[in-house]
């Protein structure tokens, strides 16, 4: 079995993201901006911007965090996000989901300018990713690809089942498989024999967020696990979807919690944020 070591491939991303930084400084006087939106007092999200922030910081990407609670209004949030739209300085924002009951999450990202949506959520980047296009693809998908690229791991003709079928991961996720021909299906919640289908799987990939959702049995030998589950226990231990102990002596490559996906999502929008910083001219 290899490990796909998202820790280390998201360094290297993010050391080459900071020498493009650098150049697009020194030759173009251009400082890539994002701006990250909190709403509300969830501790993993805070947690979550808290490490995005650093990550620009790091990167020398200029980086602003807007915390509000969780009382404020959707009227007062679109405000933000226009002015944000306006702001010279912002090539990327961000809203940080999920965000509080009353306020509707696709009216805030469809607020958001396209051409800085550096998450890939707004409709317009959406149906660019699906029809392959040029696209702001979705941070942790996008991360996933990049592994698969890493290691060389060759996805046309492969049977991929994908658990979970989210706007954030699992939707685009099969966007972007479907588009690297691979045979994909997307399972959920109530999805009928879920074992028939991931022994149906080369590659599975796992987005649900329930602990030892997939384990040994219903994994075929050699297949490849890709754990995009992030679940915290009560003994403050993180782990992901996949019985990860019972899965990786008959796997030939899974991602580990943490240190798999998580990072790379971080990564990825970090070299979204310079790919909108390259579009300033487009937007003016
Ligand atoms: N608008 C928006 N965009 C997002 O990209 C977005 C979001 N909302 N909401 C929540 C999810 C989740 N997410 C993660 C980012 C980093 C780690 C990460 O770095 N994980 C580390 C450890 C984290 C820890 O120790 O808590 C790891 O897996 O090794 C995980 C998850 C981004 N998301």
């Amino acid at each position: 079995m290899t490990l796909l070591d998202g820790k280390s491939l998201s360094n290297k991303i993010k050391e080459e993201v900071r020498v493009e930084v650098e150049q697009l400084k020194q030759e173009k006087g251009v400082t890539p901006g994002l701006a990250v939106v909190l709403v509300g007092d969830d501790a993993a999200s805070a947690t979550y911007v808290n490490s995005k922030h650093k990550a620009c910081e790091k990167a020398g990407i200029y980086s602003e965090v807007h915390k509000k609670d969780s009382s404020t209004t959707q009227e007062e949030l679109l405000k933000l996000i226009e002015k944000m739209n306006n702001d010279p300085k912002l090539d990327g924002i961000l809203v940080q989901l999920p965000v509080p009951e009353h306020i509707d999450t696709t009216t805030v990202l469809e607020a958001i300018n396209p051409l800085k949506d550096v998450d890939g959520f707004h409709p317009y980047n959406v149906g660019r990713m699906v029809s392959n296009l040029d696209a702001f693809l979705p941070a942790t998908p996008f991360g996933v690809m990049r592994m698969f690229q890493e290691y060389n791991i060759d996805l046309i003709g492969k049977n991929v089942c994908i658990i979970g079928s989210s706007d954030i991961v699992g939707k685009p996720m099969a966007s972007l498989l479907i588009n690297a021909k691979a045979t994909v299906e997307v399972c959920n919640s109530k999805t009928k024999d879920l074992k028939a289908h991931t022994l149906r799987a080369d590659i599975v990939i796992v987005a649900a967020g329930r602990v030892n959702l997939v384990t040994a049995d219903m994994i075929n030998e050699g297949a490849i696990i890709i754990d995009v589950g992030i679940n915290r226990l009560d003994n403050g231990k993180l782990v992901g979807d996949v019985d990860f102990e019972g899965c990786k002596d008959k796997c030939s490559f899974i991602t580990p919690v943490p240190g798999g996906v998580g990072p790379m999502t971080i990564a990825m929008l970090l070299k979204n944020t310079v790919k909108a910083a390259k579009l300033r001219e487009k937007r003016k």
